[in-house]
């Protein structure tokens, strides 16, 4: 659980790039929409002992302090709702912010892949609400206090036994924490029935697996085991629920005794000449004033439970994005020697069994490398952990000696660039679909054509508003790619950088067609020329035996060990498994 020191350093961090000002006025605005009650309660008590003595003056104290205090009731909805949502809005704005630079920004992927990890994230992005009223929310906290405790002087003065009333808030308060913890607890316990029930109605309504979903006739049990994930979590919150509701009740319950028993005390008093009607109006009006006040208190204080947890999470999510934050060596301006991988292991996060063992091998500078084995061999767990996305679980990766845990991620991140069989529909316009793979030139459409020649995606300039064109079926004149299609924008993204030092070419053409194939290693062939001078790498994972043999250094992965290394000549001249899978592959085209 993290520290309230760090939910308010965090609300403050909001409130400062909200703006000071905005935030003033804000808490202004919400302090004058509590003055209404306060000012009723003093007015009318000389507004009625005015009226039963004929004292014209009091009456019109008591009048002019009553309607002002009405005025105020009436306009103070109306200018809190406007605070409240404008302050919400922009909040709502800073956190998302926030909350995406964390999320995209951190560099490595092994916390994504951690259940717990998701688990948090979702809660986050359902709680992110309660991160943006937080600011609201502790600036009307000190003034209901404020104002409890003005009430309370005003009903002591006229009986102490009646400071039992705002007293009741404490409990309330307490109770109200505890119905929060309750809540809380059974959110975490259940996220992962969340996470499971939101997939699988993805899983149904997303256009991409709507195919499979159909072809199967899965449909009804997606339903069914949505049904039973939704069940088990509803099961678990609302018992929670329950017993969090039973406990408010109890505390209105003291509320309402304590109220009776207020007038009790006062009718009482007036019967012994010791108190005025007018006491007792005032009384009245203070005791539901307190009582209102108190009510809200406790409910704040369920609130500013909400905020804590989701700052809690909020932290816990920024810890994991600076874990990296001490690595500060530069990345090499060129590859003089190359990457070297020494005696790695590694295993994936919440997992024992490893998929790298003992793997020793060195990508040599200026090299076209390729990576080939089996199914599962562990050839893109490699790509991965040659691009910084995890760390060796044991041994290390060097580049040009110096240890890649070392390397400012950041840094390193821009001098690699990578073309991945799962690659990403970036539903944006053409030109930022493209031009993500170097943000610095996204703006830059000589450079944006380019990488798309480079890719062969010349489809584009038949696309309705070519480099503008929206892609993605589901928007207003959107247009839908093919997978092929898709494929090359990737390509071409991988493209975008300028010196790379390492290009990752993880399976590339799995969605191309053989020309397009073809095209895109003559091109691969070239730019790794270009590159030597760079020390360039080019890593590429492919099945295709007839493209692999063009590579300086072909690496056989099996198992998660280097199996055999060497040229095509070298390991067809080996016989090993190398051989056996070229051979399997050369006559299967005969
Ligand atoms: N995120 C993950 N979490 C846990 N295990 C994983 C994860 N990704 C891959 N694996 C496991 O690691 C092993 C190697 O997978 P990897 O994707 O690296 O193989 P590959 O050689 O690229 O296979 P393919 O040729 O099928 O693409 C597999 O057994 C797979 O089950």
């Amino acid at each position: 659980m993290t520290s309230w020191r760090h939910t308010w350093r965090l609300l403050f961090g909001i409130g400062r790039e909200i703006g000071v000002v905005v935030c003033v006025l804000h808490v202004l605005v919400v302090a004058t929409s509590f003055l209404g009650p306060l000012l009723l309660a003093l007015g009318l008590r000389p507004l009625v002992d005015g009226a039963a003595s004929g004292d014209s003056r009091r009456i019109a104290v008591g009048g002019v302090l009553s309607g002002l205090a009405l005025l105020l009731s009436a306009l103070a909805p109306v200018g809190y709702r406007w605070a409240v949502i404008r302050m919400r809005e922009r909040s709502q704005m800073v956190v998302q912010r926030r909350l995406l630079t964390l999320s995209a920004s951190a560099p490595g992927l092994a916390h994504i892949e951690l259940p717990a990890y998701r688990d948090r994230l979702e809660l986050l992005k359902q709680r992110s609400d309660d991160l943006a009223d937080g600011l609201t929310l502790f600036a009307i906290g000190p003034i209901t206090v404020v104002q409890l405790a003005v009430t309370a002087l005003l009903l002591g003065r006229l009986q102490p036994l009646l400071l039992v009333i705002p007293l009741l808030a404490i409990p309330a308060v307490r109770l109200a924490r505890k119905a929060e913890r309750l809540r809380n607890s059974a959110e975490l316990r259940t996220a992962a029935d969340r996470r499971s029930a939101q997939d699988l109605f993805a899983l149904a309504t997303n256009p991409a697996s709507g195919a499979e979903v159909r072809v199967h006739g899965v449909g009804a049990d997606l339903v069914d085991r949505h049904g039973a994930a939704s069940r088990t979590r509803h099961r678990v919150v609302e018992a929670a629920l329950f017993r969090s509701v039973c406990a408010t009740v109890a505390v209105w319950l003291c509320y309402a005794a304590a109220f009776f028993g207020a007038v009790v005390l006062v009718l009482r008093q007036v019967a012994a000449g010791e108190a005025s009607a007018g006491d007792v109006a005032m009384v009245l009006a203070l005791a539901a004033a307190v009582i209102s006040a108190a009510g809200q208190l406790s409910s704040q204080a369920g609130a500013a439970m909400r905020v804590h947890t989701a700052a809690g999470h909020y932290h816990w999510l920024e810890r994991e994005a600076l874990r990296e934050a001490g690595r500060t060596a530069a990345a090499p301006e060129r590859l003089a020697g190359g990457i070297t991988l020494d005696g790695v292991h590694f295993a994936y996060p919440g997992t024992d069994r490893p998929v790298l063992t003992d793997l020793s091998l060195h990508l040599p500078a200026g090299a076209v490398v390729a990576l080939v084995g089996e199914n599962g061999a562990g050839k893109t767990t490699l790509v991965k952990l040659l691009t910084g996305m995890y760390e060796p679980t044991a041994g290390r990766i060097s580049v040009d000696g110096v240890d890649l845990t070392r390397l400012d991620p950041g840094a390193y991140r821009e001098r690699i660039t990578a073309g991945f069989q799962d690659y990403a529909r970036f539903e944006l316009a053409v030109r930022e679909s493209v031009g993500v793979g170097d943000l610095t030139r996204m703006a830059d459409d000589r450079a944006v054509r380019a990488a798309l020649d480079a890719a062969g995606a010349d489809f584009v300039e038949r696309l309705p508003a070519g480099l503008d064109t929206p892609l993605g079926a589901g928007w207003d004149g959107g247009a839908e790619l093919s997978g092929g299609q898709w494929q090359r924008l990737a390509l071409a993204r991988a493209a975008m950088r300028r010196r790379p030092l390492l290009v990752v070419l993880d399976e590339p053409t799995a969605a191309l067609d053989p020309h397009a194939e073809h095209a895109l290693f003559e091109r691969v062939a070239a730019d790794a020329r270009q590159g030597r001078v760079d020390g360039r790498i080019t890593l590429l994972v492919s099945h295709r035996f007839s493209t692999v043999r063009m590579a300086d250094l072909i690496v056989v992965l099996s198992d998660g060990r280097v199996s055999e290394s060497g040229t095509h000549s070298e390991l067809l001249a080996q016989d090993g498994l190398y051989a056996d899978l070229y051979n399997l592959q050369a006559e299967s085209y005969r």
